[in-house]
C-alpha cells in the first residue's frame, strides 16, 4: 500500500519563478528589465539564455498574486493528506524572498506573502473536518544564522525587545540549538520550541513574534535584508474520529495516525560584499551566507544530475570533504537542514541516495534589473537544475498505526483469499468478484476509448495535412495551368513545377501567416467599422480565408497589435471618408426616390386638374338644375292633366271618353318622361357625389405633395449641412496633416542632427563594447583552455611526472582566467558606474526641463539640445544594458565553471589552485595599494645589486689574491723543503 503511494506520489521538484518589479533604488540608477518573459509559456530569457519553469510570475507574466493559488494551496492540501510539503524561496538579496513569503509578518492587515495565506487555508480546512478528525497542531520557527540554529520562538533566548532595531543584535545573548544525529541516521534539533496552536490568531502571533526576532540588518542592496535562513514549521498530527453505531464504537477508521510538516523557508540571498557595500560584522554574515548557498548549490547540482541519480553518486550534503570527515558536520548547517526539513530530505535508510520524502515547491525571486544579471543568471540557472531534483513524498503515519493498517489489509486479503478458497458464495466475496469484473470491464473500454482517441487524432492529423497538400496540389496546378497559357512546353512546365513544390509550400504557410495577420486587422478595422457606422456596407468576405484550414487565423498574436495602432489613424480618415460618401449616397437615394414620388403625385394630381373642374361643377348643377325645373314643369303637366282626367270622366259622352284616353296617353308620355328625367336627376347627383370624392382626393394629394416637397427641402438642407461639415472636417484635416508635415520636417531635421550625434555616440560605445566583448571572449578562450586542461589533468593525474606537469599548467592557466575574470569584472563595474551616472544625468536634465516649464524661467540649456541630449543619454543607456547582461553572462560562465571544478573532489588540486589564487588576489590587493613602496623598493634592490656588485668584485679580487698569496705560500713551502734537504 504504501509503496504504491510512493510511486503515485514520486514527483519532481517544481519550481516558480517570480520576478518582482524594478523597485525604486535600481530606477534610479538607471536600470532596465534585462529579463523577458515568452508569452504564454513558463520560459524566461535573459541575454541569450533561455530557460523554461513549471510556473513564472511578475514582469507581464501571471501576477504574482497567484502563486499561492498555483504553487502552495496544493501543498496545503497534501498536508492535509498526510504528505510533508516545502516552500523555499531562493534568490539574491533584496530579489523579494521576504516579501514573497510574507516571513516579515507583524500582525493583523500585513497578509501579502504565503505564510499568512497557508495560515488562512489551514484554519479553514481544519474547521470543515473538525467533526470527522482531531487535529494537533504545532508550529516552530528557526533560523540559521552563522551556521547555527537559534529558536525563533524561545522566550528566554529572543534577542530582540518587541520595537527594538533588528540591527542590534546581541548574539551573545542567544544559545544556538544543538543538533543531534537519531539512530536511523536523521538529524534532529534538541529542545526547540513547539508550541501547540488551536487558531489562526495564535499562530500568527507566533510567526509575528518569531519575525521580530529574526536577524535583520541594512546593506547597499536591501535596508531590511535577512542576514538569516528562517524556516517556520507548521506540524500537523491527525487522527479519525472514531464513531458510535448503536451504543457500539465502529472500528473502521483505524488506528491511523498521520503527521506531516509543512515548511516554509525564507532563505537569506547571496550577495557581493562590494555591492552590498557589506564590511565588518555584515561582511562576515555575508560570508556565512554565501558559503552556505554554495553549498546548497552543489547539493541541487548534485540532486538535479540524472546521470548522478541514477548511477548514486555522491550528494555534498555537507559543505566540504572536512565536513563529512569529521565530527565537523555539525556545523554544515545546510546538510542539516535538507536532512531535517524535507526539502530533499533523503531516506534515512538510504542515507545519501537521492531525493525527498517531501513535496517541494521552489520559488526562485529574481530581480529583473540589468546591473543585477549576473546573480540573476545564476539563480535561475539554479532553479533550472532544481527542477530535476526527483522527490519520493509518502504519506507519514504514525509507525505503529502504519503496521496496525498494514495487518489489518493483510488480514482482509487473508479473509477473501480464504473464502475464494472454501468456495464460499458469501455476499461480501460476490460483491468483490462483481466490482473487479468492473473494474475490469472499465479498464478495457478505456483503453478502447484511448486507442479510438488516439486513432482519431492521427486521423485528424492526417486529413490536416491532405488538405494542406490538396492546397499546394492545387495551386501547383494553377501554375501550370497558367504556364501552358504562356506556352511553355510541357517538359519545362515538369520541370519548373519539381523545382516550386517546396516554394510553393512555404509560400502556402506565408500565406497562412499573413492572412491570419490580414483577417486580424481586418477584423479590428471592422469592428470599429460597425460601431462607428452602421450604414456603411463591409465587404471583408473578400479578406477571409478561402482555406478554412490554417489554424493562424485564429491566432491574433500581440505583435500585430502595434501594426494594428500604427495604421489605426489611416484608417479612421478612411473610415470618416467612406461614412461620408455612404451618407451622401443614401442621402441622395433618398432625394431620388422623394423625387420620383413628388413626380408620381404631381401626374396624378395633373389627372385630377387635367379638366376645369369648376366648370365641371357648375355644369352639372346647372344640368341638375334644368332638370329640376323640367321635372316640376312635367309634373304640373301632370297635375293639370290628372285634374282634367277627373273632370273627364264625371263628364258623360265619347268625345269625353276620347279626351280622356288622349289625355291619359299623354299622362303616361309624361310620367315617362318624369321617369326619365328623375334618372337623369340620379346619374347628374351620382356624379356630383364622385367629383366631391375627387375632389377630396386631389386635396389630400396636393397635401401630400406639400409634405413631399418640405421634406426633398429638408433632405437637400441635410445633404447641404453634411457636405459643408465635412469640408470643414477635410479642410482642418489637411490642415493638421499640413501642420504635421511641418511638424515632421522639424523633426526629421532634429532627428538628423540626433541621428549623427547619436553615430557618434554609437561609435564610441561600439568601441567600448568590442574591448568588452574582446575581454569577454579572451575570458571565454580561457575557460575552455582550462576546462581542456582540466581534463587533461585528470586524465593523467596520481601523481607522477606528466601529472604533476598538467597540474601546473592547469594552475597557469587558472591564474590567466583569474586575472582575465578580474579584468572583465572590472569592466563590468566601470560600466555600471557609468550607466549609473548616465541616468543621473537624465534624472537631472528630466527635472530641469520640468522646473523649467513650471517656472517660466530662462534656461540653462535650449529645451531642443536638452530633449537631444535626453535622447541620446537614453539610447547609450538602452545599449550598455545589453553590453552589461552579456558580460555578466560571462562571469556567470566562469562562476559556474569555477564551481564545478571545485565540485570534483580533487582537493589537492583545488587546495592547490586556491592557494595559487589566494596569492593572485593577494598579488592583486599589493598591485593597487603599494605601486608606490614598489618603486621605492626597485631603487632599493637596484642600489642593493649594485652594494652586491661591488661586493662580488671585491670577492674576486680577494679571490684572486688568495690564489696569489696560495701559490706564493706553495713556492715558499717549497723552496723551504729544499733548504731542509740540502
Ligand atoms: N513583488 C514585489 N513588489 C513590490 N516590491 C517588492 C516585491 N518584491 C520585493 N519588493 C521590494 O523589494 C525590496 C527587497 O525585498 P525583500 O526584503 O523581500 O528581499 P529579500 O530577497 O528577502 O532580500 P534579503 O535576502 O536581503 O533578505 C523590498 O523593499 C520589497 O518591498
Amino acid at each position: 500500500m504504501e509503496n504504491s503511494e510512493a510511486r503515485d506520489s514520486s514527483q519532481c521538484v517544481r519550481v516558480a519563478v517570480n520576478i518582482r518589479p524594478l523597485i525604486t533604488s535600481e530606477l534610479l540608477i538607471g536600470c532596465t528589465d534585462c529579463i523577458t518573459v515568452v508569452p504564454g509559456e513558463p520560459q524566461v530569457q535573459i541575454g541569450s539564455h533561455a530557460f523554461t519553469y513549471d510556473y513564472v510570475y511578475g514582469s507581464t507574466a501571471s501576477p504574482s498574486t497567484a502563486i499561492y493559488d498555483d504553487c502552495v494551496a496544493p501543498l496545503v492540501e497534501a498536508l492535509v493528506h498526510g504528505y510533508n510539503a516545502t516552500v523555499l524561496a531562493y534568490g539574491q538579496t533584496g530579489s523579494g524572498k521576504t516579501y514573497t513569503m510574507g516571513t516579515n509578518y507583524s500582525g493583523e492587515g500585513s497578509n501579502s506573502g504565503i505564510i499568512p495565506k497557508v495560515m488562512d487555508n489551514i484554519f479553514r480546512r481544519v474547521e470543515t473536518m473538525k467533526d470527522s478528525t482531531e487535529f494537533l497542531i504545532r508550529v516552530s520557527f528557526i533560523e540559521i544564522f552563522k551556521e547555527e540554529v537559534f529558536d525563533l520562538l524561545d522566550a528566554n533566548s529572543t534577542n530582540l525587545n518587541k520595537g527594538e532595531s533588528a540591527s542590534v543584535l546581541k548574539p551573545v545573548t542567544r544559545v544556538p540549538i544543538q543538533i543531534r544525529e537519531t539512530v536511523n541516521g536523521g538529524i534532529t534539533l534538541a529542545g526547540v520550541t513547539e508550541p501547540e496552536v488551536r487558531s489562526k490568531e495564535e499562530m500568527a502571533s507566533f510567526l509575528s513574534r518569531g519575525s521580530l526576532s529574526r536577524a535583520t540588518g541594512s546593506t547597499n542592496m536591501n535596508s531590511q535584508s535577512s542576514r538569516s535562513h528562517a524556516i517556520f514549521t507548521i506540524t500537523m498530527e491527525q487522527k479519525k474520529i472514531a464513531r458510535c453505531q448503536n451504543g457500539v464504537t465502529t472500528d473502521d477508521v483505524g488506528d491511523d495516525i498521520l503527521c506531516a510538516k509543512l515548511h516554509l523557508v525564507d532563505l537569506a540571498g547571496s550577495e557581493r560584499a562590494k555591492r552590498t557595500g557589506a564590511d565588518g560584522l555584515r561582511f562576515k554574515e555575508g560570508i556565512h551566507i554565501n558559503k552556505g548557498l554554495l553549498a546548497l548549490g552543489n547539493v541541487i547540482s548534485a540532486l538535479g544530475d540524472e546521470k548522478k541519480r541514477k548511477e548514486g553518486g555522491h550528494v555534498p550534503y555537507r559543505d566540504s570533504k572536512q565536513a563529512e570527515d569529521s565530527i565537523t558536520w555539525k556545523k554544515s548547517i545546510f546538510w542539516a537542514m535538507w536532512m531535517t526539513y524535507g526539502v530533499v530530505s533523503v531516506h534515512y535508510s538510504l542515507h545519501d541516495s537521492l531525493g525527498g520524502n517531501s513535496k517541494t515547491v521552489m520559488i526562485a525571486c529574481v530581480s529583473p534589473a540589468d546591473t543585477n544579471a549576473e546573480e540573476t543568471l545564476n539563480t535561475l540557472k539554479y532553479a533550472n537544475r532544481a527542477r530535476n531534483i526527483q522527490n519520493r513524498a509518502v504519506i507519514n503515519r504514525d509507525p505503529m498505526a502504519a503496521q496496525m493498517q498494514r495487518m489489518r489489509s493483510q488480514i482482509e486479503q487473508l479473509q477473501a483469499e480464504l473464502l475464494f478458497y472454501r468456495n464460499d458464495s458469501g455476499a461480501p466475496f460476490d460483491e468483490l468478484q462483481i466490482l473487479k469484473h468492473k473494474v475490469t470491464l472499465l479498464e478495457a473500454s478505456n483503453q478502447e476509448l484511448q486507442r479510438e482517441l488516439q486513432e482519431r487524432r492521427l486521423t485528424c492529423q492526417h486529413l490536416t495535412q491532405r488538405a494542406l497538400d490538396a492546397q499546394v496540389e492545387k495551386d501547383k496546378l494553377v501554375m501550370k495551368i497558367e504556364s501552358a497559357r504562356n506556352g511553355k512546353s510541357w517538359d519545362e512546365i515538369e520541370s519548373d513545377s519539381n523545382q516550386d513544390v517546396d516554394l510553393l509550400k512555404n509560400y502556402v504557410s506565408k500565406i497562412q501567416e499573413l492572412e491570419g495577420e490580414l483577417l486580424r486587422v481586418k477584423s479590428t478595422h471592422n469592428s470599429k467599422r460597425s460601431r462607428n457606422a452602421d450604414s456603411v456596407d463591409t465587404d471583408d468576405d473578400g479578406f477571409r480565408s478561402k482555406n478554412g484550414l490554417f489554424p493562424s487565423l485564429n491566432e491574433f498574436s500581440a505583435d500585430c497589435d502595434s501594426k494594428v495602432e500604427d495604421i489605426s489613424d489611416e484608417i479612421e480618415d478612411e473610415e470618416k471618408e467612406l461614412e461620408h460618401s455612404s451618407l451622401q449616397e443614401k442621402l441622395d437615394r433618398e432625394l431620388k426616390e422623394l423625387d420620383k414620388k413628388l413626380e408620381q403625385k404631381e401626374a396624378e394630381m395633373k389627372r385630377f386638374t387635367g379638366a376645369d373642374t369648376s366648370v365641371l361643377k357648375q355644369h352639372y348643377e346647372k344640368k341638375v338644375l334644368e332638370l329640376e325645373q323640367e321635372k316640376k314643369i312635367l309634373q304640373k303637366e301632370i297635375e293639370e292633366l290628372r285634374h282634367n282626367l277627373s273632370n273627364i270622366s264625371s263628364a258623360p259622352g265619347d268625345s269625353a271618353q276620347k279626351l280622356k284616353e288622349e289625355y291619359l296617353q299623354k299622362l303616361n308620355i309624361l310620367e315617362a318622361q318624369v321617369a326619365e328625367l328623375k334618372k337623369k336627376q340620379d346619374a347628374q347627383a351620382q356624379l356630383l357625389r364622385q367629383k366631391q370624392k375627387s375632389d377630396e382626393a386631389a386635396k389630400r394629394l396636393q397635401d401630400e405633395i406639400q409634405r413631399i416637397k418640405s421634406q426633398k427641402v429638408h433632405l437637400q438642407q441635410k445633404i447641404k449641412q453634411e457636405s459643408e461639415q465635412f469640408r470643414m472636417w477635410k479642410a482642418s484635416r489637411e490642415k493638421e496633416v499640413l501642420q504635421l508635415k511641418k511638424e515632421g520636417r522639424r523633426n526629421e531635421y532634429e532627428m538628423h542632427k540626433l541621428l549623427a550625434l547619436n553615430q557618434r555616440q554609437k561609435m564610441v560605445l561600439q568601441r567600448k563594447t568590442e574591448e568588452a566583448s574582446m575581454a569577454t571572449k579572451r575570458l571565454k578562450e580561457l575557460l575552455e583552455s582550462r576546462k581542456a586542461s582540466s581534463r587533461e589533468t585528470s586524465g593523467a593525474g596520481n601523481g607522477n611526472g606528466l601529472g604533476i606537469q598538467a597540474l601546473m599548467q592547469a594552475i597557469e592557466h587558472e591564474l590567466e582566467v583569474t586575472v582575465r575574470v578580474h579584468e572583465v569584472r572590472s569592466e563590468y563595474e566601470r560600466q555600471m558606474e557609468e550607466r549609473a551616472r548616465m541616468a543621473n544625468e537624465v534624472a537631472r536634465l528630466k527635472e530641469e526641463s520640468e522646473q523649467a516649464n513650471l517656472s517660466n524661467c530662462p534656461e540653462m540649456m535650449s529645451p531642443g539640445a536638452r530633449s537631444s541630449r535626453i535622447f541620446a543619454l537614453e539610447n547609450m543607456l538602452a545599449a550598455t544594458s545589453s553590453t552589461l547582461v552579456s558580460m555578466a553572462s560571462q562571469l556567470s560562465e566562469a562562476e559556474e565553471r569555477e564551481r564545478v571544478f571545485s565540485g570534483r573532489g580533487r582537493w589537492n588540486q583545488v587546495r592547490a589552485l586556491t592557494e595559487a589564487k589566494n596569492i593572485m588576489n593577494y598579488l592583486f590587493n599589493l598591485a593597487s595599494s603599494s605601486r608606490c613602496s614598489l618603486r621605492d623598493k626597485e631603487v632599493e634592490c637596484r642600489e642593493k645589486a649594485a652594494e652586491i656588485r661591488d661586493l662580488k668584485e671585491k670577492v674576486v679580487r680577494i679571490s684572486s689574491l688568495a690564489r696569489q698569496l696560495e701559490s706564493q705560500k706553495g713556492e715558499l713551502i717549497h723552496q723551504l723543503k729544499l733548504q731542509r734537504f740540502s
